[in-house]
């Protein structure tokens, strides 16, 4: 299982691992540099044994840096010509001042101005200008030089690799800070940070590696866990009533969709039985385009209520896609959310309830929203406002804090959309689902995309999952049908996939 630690708390386990014996006078450092480069090599085999090419080496004045410094030496080692650049100022941490004068043994220090010009005859770039130590927006002519550099890049004539993490790039948040260096490639030590896969993390990033070095994370805090290969989603014989029944409410007639996206999900994903609920003017409309999944009307909240009380089978309700934001969505919203039961409110369900008074007294803790970005910022507006701030000084307001955040206010479950999609539990547990590296699948963000998704999650909470599990796994069953149908998907295609995605489970 994959884990992402904060910078604070890689900092802390930076230099517990430095106090050892055999991390001192340099060592772990040395390891930084040599696994940075033996990534390099690994991922671009053309550039190994580099007789007669030219490196640019960009090395700021901390311990980022420092691991640059190896780096360079090392190159030069292998017959390469290198380019050194300083870039920042300021005294360098002993590790990082002991690497610069072993680097000065082979090569001189150039200003970081020279870099620029250097660039068209390199096969490599190397950013060592700031990792997990970024403390301010990169400004002025640091600023400036990393646009020229990033200029440079665009022409393709050679390889980025980051170390640590791309410069300019907020370890926590994923956000650039003032300026950043894109990279093709980078490097990044024990664990990955939040900030390789928030916001444009991945995108700068380009390639993520990430390297033991021999620093002990075990005893860090972690911010979020990635969300992998669901365990146990296979059913085990059993009749149909043991794998649960979903209810999905849905809309009037001509607006259907949305919710049939949605049954047919929760089915395919495995709840014994599915039912769809829309007003009895949809019936005919709905009743022409289903099968598997059963259809009864549902005129008003009065009838909810008298079925659920009536069918203690139905385990997972799902409301919102294709529901409207009527008076009698709105009276179903609330019928749903008093029986109890586990639910998932999606879409027109999260538009209902941002217009509530108090929103959260009507929620508990067996619901998931499912929010996207609007939706998110109509629920909780000013969480919503401190994402989209830059602060001066990073930490700045991440995704995981903001969602974090917004389930210990709602006291339920709320996983918010995107390439990033996290999801947190009122208890504090974030998890991030990720579409991005291996896993991107740009083609998922099409219209009624997140109807399946609501789906799925109702799916598992029939099947018995407990919420935080059956929003992390759909989700990640989300993503593994988009990548397993490819680009040119529409919604309905997603959950034909989902077979294909659980026979590769077993
Ligand atoms: N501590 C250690 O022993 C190890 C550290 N490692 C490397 O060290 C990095 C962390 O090192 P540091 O904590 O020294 O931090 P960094 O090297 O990431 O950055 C700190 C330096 O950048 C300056 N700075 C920060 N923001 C700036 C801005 N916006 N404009 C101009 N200057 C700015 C600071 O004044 C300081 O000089 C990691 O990312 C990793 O690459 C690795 O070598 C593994 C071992
Ligand atoms: N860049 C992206 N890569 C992969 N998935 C994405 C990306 N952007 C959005 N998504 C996903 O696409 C889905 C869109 O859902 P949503 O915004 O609710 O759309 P709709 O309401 O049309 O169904 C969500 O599951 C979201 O996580
Ligand atoms: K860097």
């Amino acid at each position: 299982m994959s884990i992402l630690i904060g910078a604070r708390e890689m900092r802390a386990a930076e230099a517990a691992a430095l106090a050892m014996p055999q991390n001192g006078q340099g060592a772990l450092m040395e390891r930084a540099g040599e696994a940075a480069l033996g990534a390099v090599m690994t991922n671009w085999p053309e550039l190994a044994g580099g007789q007669g090419r030219a490196a640019v080496v960009l090395c700021g004045a901390g311990n980022n840096g420092g691991d640059g410094y190896v780096i360079a030496r090392h190159l030069a080692q292998a017959g390469w010509s290198v380019t050194l650049c300083a870039a920042g100022s300021g005294r360098s941490p002993p590790d990082a001042a002991r690497a610069r004068a072993a680097w000065e043994r082979h090569g001189p220090v150039h200003p970081a101005s020279k870099a620029p010009d250097a660039l068209p005859d390199a096969a490599l770039l190397v950013d060592a200008v700031f990792g997990i130590g970024l403390s301010r927006p990169v400004s002025g002519e640091m600023a400036q030089l990393f646009e020229r550099i990033a200029e440079a890049g665009r022409a393709d004539t050679f390889r980025r690799v980051a170390v640590d993490i791309p410069s300019g790039l907020d370890a926590d948040s994923g956000r650039c800070h003032g300026a950043c260096l894109p990279a093709d490639l980078t490097v990044t030590f024990a664990a990955a940070k939040p900030g390789h896969y928030l916001a444009s993390g991945p995108e700068l990033s380009g390639r993520l590696v990430v390297a033991d070095i021999g620093i002990d994370i075990g005893g860090a805090a972690v911010a979020a866990r990635l969300a992998g290969p669901p365990a146990g989603l296979l059913k085990r014989g059993a009749h149909k009533f043991d794998h649960g029944h979903a209810l999905v409410l849905a809309g009037g007639s001509g607006r259907g969709g949305a919710g049939r996206l949605a049954a047919r999900a929760a089915l395919r994903i495995g709840a014994g039985l599915v039912s769809l609920a829309p007003p009895p003017d949809a019936l005919a409309e709905n009743a022409a385009q289903l099968e598997a999944v059963m259809l009864r009307t549902l005129p008003d909240a009065a009838a909810l209520t008298e079925w659920l009380a009536g069918d203690e089978r139905i385990n997972a309700l799902c409301l919102g896609p294709g529901l409207g934001t009527d008076a009698r969505a709105g009276a179903l919203l609330r019928a749903a959310l008093d029986a109890g039961r586990p639910t998932v409110l999606d879409a027109d369900a999260l538009t209902l309830l941002s217009r509530e008074d108090a929103p959260f007294a009507l929620l508990h803790e067996a619901c998931v929203l499912t929010p996207h970005g609007g939706e998110f910022a109509r629920l909780f507006p000013d969480i919503s406002r401190t994402l989209g701030e830059v602060s001066a000084a990073p930490p700045g307001h991440d995704k995981l804090s903001a969602v974090r955040e917004a389930a210990a206010r709602a006291g339920c479950h709320v996983l918010l959309k995107g390439h990033d999609t996290v999801i947190a539990a009122p208890s504090g547990e974030t998890w991030l689902s990720s579409a991005a590296y291996g896993r991107a699948a740009p083609w998922l963000a099409t219209a009624g995309a997140g109807d399946v998704l609501a789906g799925l999650i109702t799916g598992l909470l029939a099947r018995g999952m407990q919420p935080l599990p059956a929003a992390r796994d759909a989700s990640w069953m989300h993503v593994s049908a988009a990548l397993e149908f490819g680009p040119g998907l529409i919604a309905e295609d997603l959950e034909r996939q989902v077979p294909a995605v659980l026979r590769a489970l077993c």
